[in-house]
């Protein structure tokens, strides 16, 4: 499944623009990065993905499905998006985790919502789910917050992933992880993705995040795309000013690391 995003513009109520004219595509199974400083808009583009966006505010423009424009479909139609074709993975696993339920229920949620399944093989499927995050399923009992971050952030990709879905938005997610953690999530979501042949929006403030993961990528700048394309070249030669500070930022940390 490619999504396709034709001059999206989030405007809030009383008229200010948010994000302005921003054209962005995923083509089916490829890893694309969207950076940008704090407030750029990063997540409001996630959320009007998602259709999840304030109720403050208003998507303009086309994200196109499959050719389907989604963002005239109905809230319903929405909804069942996602934790279908569409799955997201946030920077805060504890916030996205319902904390009354088990690990082990809160994986199984969109096979509640959106498959026929009996116990049992919902039940298997959740075992499996958490096995390919890498989680013993003496964890499937224990509530989100009986769980270390890098733990629960697993969590939150196997319930993201146990629906096979065509593209994975992540916001962040591994920012409020300590670095090995953050490298144990990455690679995980790089090879679950390729395993099932979807697609990945990968949300990040640091180059060094979007650089391991992502083929391609656009640069945010104050709501809208300043620069775009193959995150390798963008890194050796950035061409706008905006991404030369990020490129500088990035190895301003990498150096920082080596010398730690
Ligand atoms: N509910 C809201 N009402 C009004 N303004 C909002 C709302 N949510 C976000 N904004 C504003 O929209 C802009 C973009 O926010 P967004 O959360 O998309 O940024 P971001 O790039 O994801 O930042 P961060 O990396 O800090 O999460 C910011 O100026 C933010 O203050």
């Amino acid at each position: 499944m490619s999504i396709d995003i034709q001059n999206l513009s989030i405007t809030l109520d009383d008229g200010r623009t948010r994000v302005a004219d921003v054209s962005l595509r995923v083509n089916a199974g490829e890893r694309v990065g969207l950076i940008g400083a704090s407030g750029s808009g990063k997540s409001l583009i996630t959320r009007a993905i998602l259709g999840t966006l304030p109720r403050t505010m208003r998507a303009e423009g086309r994200i196109l499905v499959e050719g389907v424009d989604i963002l005239q479909l109905s809230e319903l139609d929405r909804a069942a998006m996602r934790g279908t074709y569409l799955a997201a993975v946030f920077q805060n696993p504890l916030a996205a985790l319902n904390p009354v339920r088990t690990v082990k229920q809160n994986v199984a949620l969109p096979l509640k919502l959106h498959y026929a399944l009996t116990r049992a093989q919902r039940r298997d499927r959740v075992l499996q789910a958490l096995e390919r995050v890498g989680l013993s399923p003496d964890l499937a009992s224990r509530y989100p917050s009986e769980l270390s971050g890098g733990q629960a952030q697993r969590v939150a990709i196997a319930e993201a992933l146990i629906s096979s879905p065509q593209l994975l938005l992540a916001d962040e997610p591994t920012t409020a992880l300590d670095a090995l953690a953050q490298k144990h999530v990455m690679d995980l979501l790089v090879s679950l993705t390729g395993e099932q042949g979807a697609g990945l929006l990968l949300v990040s403030h640091d180059f060094t995040v979007i650089s391991k993961a992502t083929q391609r990528c656009y640069v945010l700048h104050d709501g809208s795309v300043v620069e775009s394309g193959v995150t390798s070249e963008l890194l050796a030669h950035p061409q706008e000013d905006y991404t030369k500070e990020l490129v500088a930022a990035a190895h301003q940390i990498a150096v920082k690391g080596e010398n730690a």
